[in-house]
């Protein structure tokens, strides 16, 4: 697809990680003026010139990811990454820093509080004088290039990604479903997802 010419990112360090999940590989960027990205890839096997690399492009989730919240699906979706990742023996996930889909982990606990009082997800960012999602995909479709990968098979239920990907010069073969289990707490966000954000589920 055609689209604006994504900036350009260079590998800064790599360096091997044993995790929970296995062990991988941590790799950091800096930007074209060399300024230091606080999104990192982690990977598994030589996907350098690879086609159809299995991808993950995760946005960053601090409730989720690190204190295990039940809120939203974030965390059980990066672990099913991470476990799909270290049992292909190959893939990608991006950790990209765009928490809250863009709005920041202050106004992220803000629109908790008002989702709390009744609103929806979506209606919370409305209500904050937000878009319901500001995240952009340039930065990782650097990432994606500057690790010289050919084409990605994409692990996410949101079209919006795939088309941002694209859009940004990723040629993204397929979309493959990523889904946690429902739970509880998390049942009413998953439907707003589907309702009202156009996310496959
Ligand atoms: N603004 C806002 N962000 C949220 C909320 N709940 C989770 N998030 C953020 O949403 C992001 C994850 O986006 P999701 O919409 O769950 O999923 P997605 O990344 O679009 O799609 P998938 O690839 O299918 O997971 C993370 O950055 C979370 O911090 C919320 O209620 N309000
Ligand atoms: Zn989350």
């Amino acid at each position: 697809m055609a689209g604006a010419t994504p900036p350009i990112v260079r590998v800064y360090a790599r360096a091997r990680l044993p995790s929970r999940h296995g062990t991988f590989e941590v790799v950091s960027f800096t930007d074209s003026e060399g300024a230091r990205l606080d999104d990192v890839a982690i990977i598994r096997g030589d996907i350098a010139g690879a086609t159809a690399v299995p991808t993950r492009v995760h946005s960053e989730c601090l409730t989720g990811d690190v204190f295990g919240s039940l809120r939203c699906d974030c965390r059980d979706q990066l672990e099913l990454a991470l476990d799909r990742v270290a049992a292909d023996n190959f893939g990608l996930i991006l950790y990209m820093r765009q928490e809250g889909r863009g709005i920041g982990i202050a106004e992220k606990v803000r629109a908790y509080e008002l989702q709390d009082a009744g609103y929806d997800t979506l209606e919370a960012n409305l209500h904050l004088g937000f878009d319901g999602d500001l995240r952009h995909y340039d930065i990782a479709a650097a990432m994606i290039h500057a690790l010289e990968v050919q084409s990605i098979v994409l692990h996410t239920n949101n079209p919006l990604k795939v088309e941002g990907l694209e859009a940004n010069g990723v040629e993204v073969v397929a979309r493959e479903a990523i889904l946690s289990e429902p739970r509880d707490e998390n049942v009413r966000y998953l439907r707003t997802k589907k309702a009202k954000m156009g996310h496959e589920l």
